[in-house]
Parts: structure tokens; C-alpha cells; sequence
């Protein structure tokens, strides 16, 4: 079974994906790692983020198993990772990897911005996470202190909103809600109401 989550930076999906995965015994890929992972590199070695050979390269040889979420998660990381995948070719690197993972058995929860619509369109169930800019940047502002980051809230609001515009305006396999996914829109829940949100909407799908 393939759960397919999407929504804009922040709203929540990767914890939602994490919990979900956990609950139904499903293995989980948060694939903007994926593109995190491409980005450092190109960053690392100096290259600029256009370089579509050399990010194909990088594709090509990423291990899924070795990426390290907490080297991945800086800011200007996921700014960068926004920035790559515009690439087109490098999607189709990415997302034959990522399909690769959700075949495997028992399933998997991929969370992103193209599963619904690319990479798993024929998914069990389809969730389109999302929540107010204003709440995101919240979440996001409270977490990078929490980690003893510097964050300020007008600066993350306006990076997330112009993540969001570049993620939803590409050519290629833009940010969408699915025709047959399913909205959750957790401004006003916390981490456990939307957690039970999506439970409810997967065990009617299941069940129907
Ligand atoms: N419903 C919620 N209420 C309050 N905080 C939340 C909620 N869901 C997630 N969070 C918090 O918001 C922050 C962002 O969540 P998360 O990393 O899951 O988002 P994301 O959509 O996966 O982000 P990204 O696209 O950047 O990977 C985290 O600190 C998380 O603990
Ligand atoms: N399926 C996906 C997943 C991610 N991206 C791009 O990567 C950036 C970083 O993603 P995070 O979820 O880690 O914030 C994101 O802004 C997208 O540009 C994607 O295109 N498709």
C-alpha cells in the first residue's frame, strides 16, 4: 500500500508521514531529502545549482539508506533544493529512485510536492497537507529556536512564501493538490488532532 502525502514547506507533512508510516507498519521516504541531498552537493563543490549534469550524477549515485536528515535540514539547504528541482531531468533521476522505494513491500508513506500527481499516482490514499503561511512560518520560526538557530519570523514567512511560488509555478511536476486527494488543512490543529485527522480519512479510503 502507498500513502501519498503533499503539501507547501512546513505544513506538517514529513512529521504527519513519520507518525503515519509508524501506525500502519509502512516504510517512509521524505523525498526532500532527495533534492536536499542533490543541492549540498552542487553546493559543496561549488558548482552552481543550474549544473543539470553534474546534479544528475549526484542522483544517480544517491544512497537513499545514507542520507542524513539533520545535515540536510538547513534553510538555505531547502532554498537551494527549491532552486534544483526545477531541473527536469533530474526529477526523472529522483523519481524512479523514489518510486523504486515505494514498491518495495510492505509499502511506503512518500511525503512531497509531485507524489500525488508523479511519482505514485495510483496511491491507496492521497493527503494534500496544508496550513496558513502566517501558522507555517510559526512552526517552522519555533522550531529552528528550539534547535538554538537564529529565526525570524517576517524573514521565514517571506522564504517560505517564495519557496512555495517557485514550487507551485515550475514547468515540470509543480506543487498541486491531486484531483482525488484528500485536503487537510491543520492551521487550527495541533501535531495529535491532525495526526487523527489523517488516520480518519485513510481508514474510511481503506474501508471503502
Ligand atoms: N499540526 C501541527 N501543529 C503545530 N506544529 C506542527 C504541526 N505539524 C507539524 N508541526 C511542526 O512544524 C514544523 C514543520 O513540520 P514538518 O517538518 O513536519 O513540515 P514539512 O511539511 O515536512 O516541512 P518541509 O517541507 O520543510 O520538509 C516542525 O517543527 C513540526 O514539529
Ligand atoms: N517531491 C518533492 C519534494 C521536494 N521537492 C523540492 O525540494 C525542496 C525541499 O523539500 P522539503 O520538503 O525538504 O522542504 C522543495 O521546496 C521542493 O522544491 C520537490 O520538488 N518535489
Amino acid at each position: 500500500m502507498i500513502i501519498a502525502i503533499d503539501g507547501p514547506a512546513a505544513s506538517g507533512k514529513g512529521t504527519l508521514a513519520r507518525r503515519l508510516a509508524a501506525y500502519y507498519k509502512l516504510n517512509h521516504l521524505d523525498t526532500g531529502l532527495t533534492y536536499r541531498a542533490v543541492a549540498a552537493a552542487l553546493l559543496a563543490k561549488g558548482l552552481p545549482l543550474g549544473d543539470e549534469g553534474v546534479a544528475i550524477d549526484v542522483a544517480r549515485n544517491l544512497d537513499l539508506a545514507k542520507m542524513d536528515k539533520s545535515a540536510l535540514a538547513a534553510h538555505e539547504i531547502g532554498e537551494a533544493a527549491s532552486r534544483v528541482a526545477v531541473l527536469g531531468g533530474l526529477r526523472e533521476e529522483l523519481v524512479r529512485l523514489q518510486q523504486s522505494f515505494g514498491n518495495k513491500a510492505p509499502g511506503a508513506v512518500l511525503d512531497g510536492r509531485d507524489i500525488g500527481t508523479v511519482v505514485c499516482p495510483d496511491a491507496k490514499v492521497k493527503l494534500f497537507v496544508t496550513a496558513t503561511s502566517e501558522a507555517r512560518a510559526k512552526r517552522r520560526t519555533n522550531e529552528m529556536l528550539s534547535k538554538g538557530q537564529e529565526a525570524e519570523f517576517e524573514s521565514v514567512l517571506d522564504d517560505l512564501k517564495r519557496r512555495d511560488a517557485r514550487d507551485s509555478s515550475r514547468s515540470v511536476a509543480p506543487m498541486k493538490q491531486a484531483d482525488d486527494a484528500h485536503l487537510l488543512d491543520t492551521t487550527e490543529m495541533d501535531i495529535e488532532t491532525a495526526f487523527q485527522a489523517a488516520v480518519d480519512i485513510i481508514d474510511r479510503a481503506l474501508a471503502s
